[in-house]
C-alpha cells in the first residue's frame, strides 16, 4: 500500500506537469505535442494501474497430507536494469518503472542517447512522490553503458526496449549472468482488412497503424493486406487522407507528423523507399523529403508519409522493419491465404484485421502468430492489457497483470506439521 500512494502520488505530478512534460518529449523526439500528450496520458495511466496491482501482490497456500502445507511468496527481483528505446522514451520508462517499483524493485534506467531529456524529468517525479533516494536512477550512456548495466553482478533482471540485434546481444549477456530478461525488440506486423469491413475505420486504423510518431513504432502494421474486391477503393481513400496528414513544427497545435528522429535514419527510411522502387512497387505518395517554411527547421529531418503499391511478399520494403512512415499495401483474395502469407515473417510482435464478421476476426486472430492484435482497432494502448511479442520481436510482457511475473520471483516454502520420517 505504501509503494501505492508513492506511485499515485508520482502518477498525479505526471498530470499535473503534463503540458510541460509533453513539451520537454516533443523536444527530445520530435513527435507532435498532440502525440506527446497522448503518451504522458498513458504514462500516468500505467503508474496509477500499477499502484493498484502493488496491494494486490500475494502467493498460494496449498494444503498437504497430515496437516503439512506450502505457501508460495512473491518477493521481487532485485534491482532491474531498464534499458529503452528512442521513440517513446518517458512512455518506455513508466511502462517499466511502475511494475518494477510496484513489485519492490530498484531500477536503474538507461534511455537513448538520442532521447535523453524525459526520463530524467521522471526520475525528479519519482523522488518528489516519495520513492526513497536510490531507488530509481537514470545512467546516460550509449551501448557500452548497456552492456555495463547487463553484465553488472548487482543487476538481477534486464528489461529492454530496442531493436532485434541489440535484443540478441542483451540476451547474449543476460545468459552468461543467467539473468532473467524482458525483450521489446521490432516487427514487421501485418494489418488484414477484409471487404466486408466499415471502410472508413479500415483506413483511419491503416492509418493509426503505420503513422504515429512519425512511423517509428515498433508495433505498427505496415503490411496492410486489403482484400482484392476493395483494394481500389481503399487505396485511394488511404492515399488521400495520408496526403492531408499535416507535417512540420512538432510543437505546433495542428501539426501531426513531426521530425524523424535523426539524418542517418531518415536517410536509412529513404533507402528503403529507393530499394522500393527498383524492386517494382509504385509510390503511390509521400517519400521525399519535406521541407517546411519556418527557415529555422529547414533543415529538419522531416518527410511525407509515403504510401507503397504493387508490392509484393519477397520485397524488401515488406520483409524489414523500416521504422518510418512507410506502408506497403498487398491485395489478397482468401482468409486461407492471407494468414499464411501473415505469418510469413520473422517477426510476431502485432497484427490487425478489420471486418463486420465477428467469428472471421476471431478466428483470424487466433491464427496469428503475434503478441498484440487487435480487432477493428490499430495502435491504440490500454495499459490493463499486457504487450509483447512472439518469436523474433521478443519475448516476456509489459503492462497488464501479467507485467507482474516478469518483475517478480516465486518462493516456496514448506511447512511439516508433523515429524520428520527420515529415510537413513
Ligand atoms: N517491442 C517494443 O515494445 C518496442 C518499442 C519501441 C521500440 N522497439 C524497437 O526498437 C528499435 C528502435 O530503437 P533503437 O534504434 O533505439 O534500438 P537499439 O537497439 O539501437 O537501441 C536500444 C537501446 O539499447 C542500447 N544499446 C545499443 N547497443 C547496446 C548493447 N550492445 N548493449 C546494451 N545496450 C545497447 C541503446 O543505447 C538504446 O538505449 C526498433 O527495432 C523498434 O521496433 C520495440
Ligand atoms: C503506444 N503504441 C503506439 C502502442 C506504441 C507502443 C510502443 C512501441 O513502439
Amino acid at each position: 500500500m505504501e509503494r501505492s500512494r508513492v506511485l499515485l502520488e508520482a502518477a498525479r505530478i505526471i498530470r499535473e506537469q503534463r503540458e510541460e512534460i509533453a513539451t520537454l518529449e516533443t523536444i527530445n523526439n520530435g513527435k507532435s505535442i498532440f502525440e506527446a500528450r497522448v503518451d504522458i496520458d498513458i504514462s500516468w495511466q500505467c503508474l496509477e494501474y500499477y499502484a493498484g496491482l502493488a496491494g494486490s501482490l500475494a502467493g498460494e497456500h496449498i494444503q498437504l497430507p497430515g496437516g503439512s502445507f506450502g505457501y508460495t511468496r512473491r518477493e521481487p527481483l532485485g534491482v532491474c536494469a531498464g534499458i529503452g528505446a528512442w521513440n517513446y522514451p518517458f512512455q518506455v520508462a513508466c511502462w517499466k518503472a511502475a511494475p518494477a517499483l510496484a513489485c519492490g524493485n530498484a531500477m536503474v534506467f538507461k534511455p537513448s542517447p538520442f532521447t535523453p531529456l524525459t526520463v530524467v524529468r521522471l526520475a525528479e517525479i519519482f523522488t518528489e512522490a516519495g520513492v526513497p533516494k536510490g531507488l530509481f536512477n537514470v545512467v546516460q550512456g550509449g551501448a557500452a553503458t548497456g552492456q555495463f548495466l547487463c553484465h553488472h553482478p548487482d543487476v538481477a533482471k534486464i528489461s529492454f526496449t530496442g531493436s532485434v540485434p541489440t535484443g540478441i546481444k542483451i540476451m547474449g549477456m543476460a545468459a552468461k549472468g543467467i539473468k532473467p530478461v524482458t525483450l521489446e525488440l521490432g516487427g514487421k506486423s501485418p494489418l488484414i482488412i477484409f471487404s466486408d469491413c466499415a471502410l472508413e475505420n479500415a483506413v483511419n486504423g491503416a492509418l493509426m497503424a503505420n503513422f504515429l510518431t512519425q512511423g517509428e513504432v515498433c508495433c505498427n502494421g505496415t503490411r496492410v493486406f486489403v482484400e482484392r474486391k476493395i483494394l481500389d477503393v481503399f487505396t485511394k481513400e488511404v492515399v488521400k487522407r495520408t496526403q492531408k496528414i499535416k507535417i512540420g513544427d512538432p510543437l505546433l497545435e495542428d501539426t501531426r507528423m513531426g521530425a524523424l528522429i535523426n539524418r542517418p535514419h531518415l536517410d536509412r527510411v529513404q533507402g528503403f523507399i529507393k530499394q522500393a522502387k527498383e524492386q517494382g512497387a509504385e509510390v503511390l505518395c509521400g517519400g521525399d523529403l519535406y521541407v517546411p517554411d519556418d527557415p529555422k527547421l529547414k533543415n529538419g529531418y522531416y518527410m511525407q508519409p509515403c504510401v507503397l503499391g504493387n508490392c509484393t511478399d519477397d520485397m524488401t520494403c515488406v520483409k524489414e522493419e523500416i521504422f518510418g512512415p512507410v506502408m506497403s499495401i498487398l491485395p489478397f483474395d482468401t482468409e486461407e491465404e492471407v494468414v499464411e502469407r501473415a505469418n510469413n515473417t520473422k517477426f510476431g510482435l502485432a497484427g490487425g484485421v478489420f471486418t463486420r464478421d465477428i467469428q472471421k476476426a476471431h478466428r483470424v486472430v487466433a491464427a496469428l502468430k503475434a503478441g498484440m492484435c487487435f480487432i477493428n482497432n490499430y495502435n491504440i494502448s490500454p495499459v490493463e492489457l499486457p504487450f509483447g511479442g512472439y518469436k523474433a520481436s521478443g519475448f516476456g510482457r509489459e503492462n497488464g497483470r501479467a507485467a507482474m511475473e516478469y518483475y517478480s520471483q516465486l518462493k516456496t516454502v514448506c511447512v511439516e506439521m508433523g515429524d520428520v520420517e527420515s529415510v537413513f
